[in-house]
């Protein structure tokens, strides 16, 4: 597994397991996730690429059937022990989901909402709407209707809403739940654009069952079967010179 990334790691993930009840769902995973990279999650439906990703900003805490164990660190920081403030947490590795979710209120009161929150200067939301917008590449369209609903914005406008809204509470990681599945082809074009622009700055997690967009978009690739990581590398080599028979499979489209 690479661990001797260019920038250093910033997701440290050993021995994790997840139950869902009875169901195991996740089987001893371990991986270290680049920072300031984009890193695909890839495997047939049902494989726990969701799961495990809502592992990373304990986002099934709020499954009640849901017990995990194991360790994971965000910037050397663990994320599971009993002091972690699961809302500061999220602030730190944000979300976007498969389905934009703007809040029913105005395009600007949905960026101001997270820095209003966490209690930022009224004087500064402004500013913050305004630079979470430009980096959301949603700016140019929006700039003369912050007032508008939210809602009225197209699809594609309201993921890149969504996107720009979780970049407004400056996390350090942003996971993308299949984030174009409801998307058309010019909108899922922007937001790959989007991904690609904010790995600079953020460590970028995508689960995406489209596998041409992990072979655009992504750095780094890991192949999950049936809550198993089965392999995890630079994404040019899990495509192009896997070392396990089941990545090659699934690649090639023998199933999933
Ligand atoms: N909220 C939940 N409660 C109980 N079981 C769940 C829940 N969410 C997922 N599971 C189970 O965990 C396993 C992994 O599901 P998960 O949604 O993480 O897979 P996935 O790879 O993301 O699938 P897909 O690509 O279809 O979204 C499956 O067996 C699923 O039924």
């Amino acid at each position: 597994m690479p661990d001797n990334f260019a920038n250093g790691t910033e997701i440290e993930v050993t021995n994790l397991n997840l139950w869902y009840g009875e169901n195991h769902a996740l089987h001893d995973i371990s991986i270290n996730i680049p920072k300031n990279s984009v890193t695909a999650f890839i495997g047939p439906s049902g494989c726990g690429k969701s799961t495990f990703l809502r592992c990373l900003n304990r986002m099934n805490d709020l499954i009640t059937s849901c017990r995990t164990e194991g360790n994971v660190g965000i910037n050397g920081q663990a994320i599971y022990t009993k002091d972690v403030d699961v809302v500061d947490l999220r602030k730190r590795v944000g979300m976007v989901f498969q389905k934009p979710n703007p809040f029913p209120m105005s395009i600007y009161d949905n960026v101001a909402y997270g820095p209003r929150i966490h209690g930022a200067k009224k004087n500064a939301i402004d500013g913050i709407v305004e630079d979470a917008l430009k980096a959301g590449a949603l700016w140019g369209e929006v700039s003369d209707r912050l007032n508008s609903p939210a809602l009225d914005l197209s699809g594609g406008q309201q993921q890149r809403l969504c996107i720009a809204r979780t970049l407004a509470v400056k996390p350090e990681v942003i996971l993308f739940d299949e984030p174009c599945s409801a998307l058309d082809p010019i909108s899922t074009s922007k937001i790959e654009d989007l991904i690609l622009e904010l790995k600079k700055n953020y460590t970028i997690v995508i689960v995406t069952h489209n596998m041409q967009q992990a072979a655009r978009i992504s750095d780094y690739t890991a192949f999950f079967l049936l809550g198993d990581l089965i392999e995890f590398g630079k994404t040019e080599q899990i495509f192009e010179s896997p070392k396990e028979k089941a990545t090659e499979d699934y690649i090639t489209g023998r199933f999933g």
